[in-house]
Formats: structure tokens, sequence, C-alpha cells
């Protein structure tokens, strides 16, 4: 696997090295091994989680204020464009995002750290994403920020009309959350 480094210190794109032949593919999706030397961290990860959204869904932006969460993230079926954002108060980084699309066909990995909020809308027909988490959902920590905030400014590709849920709709602006310290 390839980890590339982004304009965020910490969030890496990992693109597994895959094995094509005429029966199909295979490739390592994750490596404990391989993710702890590509991105120098001794995380631990604790839980699988599988969603599947339509054409517009956008899910986040995502965090857990206590246990927070890194995040390893990919798409097995479909695309989407998938972000991290910095919100971590001390950080020179604070505030700023990175995004990319994750793909069936690109098959490539986001790894998100702790410390990050984490969204995606859908660009396919339907989308299956899979992620990995450094600690367990504990919903009373969850909290969500504007997909929309302008302080952010993620530019998000068309994905025609959105869907969010009602959590993502009425979550805070990045000014008037609690974020990491
Ligand atoms: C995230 C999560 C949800 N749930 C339940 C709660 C709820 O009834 C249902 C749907 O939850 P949500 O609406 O929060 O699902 P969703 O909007 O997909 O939330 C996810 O969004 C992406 C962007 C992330 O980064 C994730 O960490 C997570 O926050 O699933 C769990 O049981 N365990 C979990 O780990």
């Amino acid at each position: 696997m390839k980890a590339i480094a982004t304009a965020i210190e910490g969030v890496f794109l990992i693109e597994p090295k895959v094995f094509g032949d005429s029966r199909g593919f295979f490739f390592e999706s994750f490596n404990q091994r391989a993710f702890r030397e590509a991105t120098g961290t001794q995380h631990e990860f604790v839980q699988d989680n599988h969603s599947r959204s339509s054409r517009g869904v956008l899910r986040g932006l995502h965090y857990q204020l206590q246990q927070p969460q890194g995040k390893l993230v990919r798409v097995v079926r479909g695309a989407v464009f998938d972000v991290a954002v910095d919100i971590r108060r001390s950080s020179p980084t604070f505030g700023r995002w990175v995004g990319y699309e994750l793909s069936e066909e690109n098959q490539r990995q986001l790894w998100v750290p702790p410390g990050f909020a984490h969204g995606f809308v859908v660009l396919s027909e339907s989308a299956d994403f899979l992620y990995k988490t450094t600690d367990y959902y504990a919903p009373q920590h969850e909290r969500s920020i504007r997909w929309d905030d302008p302080s952010i400014g993620i530019q998000w590709p068309d994905a025609g009309p959105l869907l969010l849920s009602g959590k993502d709709q009425a979550a805070l602006l990045l000014q008037d959350a609690d974020v990491f310290t």
C-alpha cells in the first residue's frame, strides 16, 4: 500500500496494492502493521461500520467530542466525495479541510485521525461506505458541524439535490460548536 500525505498533517490518502488477474482482483483492505508504519501511529481499531446511501445523500460533518474516533474509510460500491476537517483548536490547520473522491474504481481509502470532523456526499446512484473506527460509537458525545459552514468553505462537487438527516440539518456552525483543544 501507498500512504500519500495530504495538505493536513496526519491525514493520509491510502492506495492499496491491488493484484488483478483473470479471476478478478485481490488486495489487503487493512493490514495493521502496514497501516501503523505508513501513518506513524499505533491506533487500534475496535469497530467496523457499513452504510449505504443513494445519490445526493450527505452525511456529516460528524465527530465525537469524547471518545474521538479515528476513521479509516473506503467505498466498495459507487463513489463519494469524502471530507476531513481539522477541528483541533490548537492545530495550525484548524478549520481547514481536505477532500477526495473515493470509489469502487479507485479503491482509495482516507485516514481521518481523531480530532477531525468527517463527512461525505454520494456521487453515484448508490454507494456502500465501509469504515473502521478507533473508538466505539458514543451517541451522547456525537456532534455535527454544518456541511456548508462558510468559514470552512468545503468545495463539494455537484451531487444533485442533497438529502441530509434531521440531525445534520440542525448541525452547528464551527464557531458555535464545542471542538477539541
Ligand atoms: C454511527 C453509528 C450509528 N448507529 C445507529 C444510530 C442511528 O440509529 C443509525 C444511523 O446513525 P447516523 O444517522 O448517526 O449515521 P451516519 O449519519 O451515517 O453517521 C456516520 O456518518 C459518518 C459521516 C461518520 O463519520 C460516522 O462516524 C458516523 O457519524 O445508526 C450505531 O448503532 N452505531 C454507530 O456507530
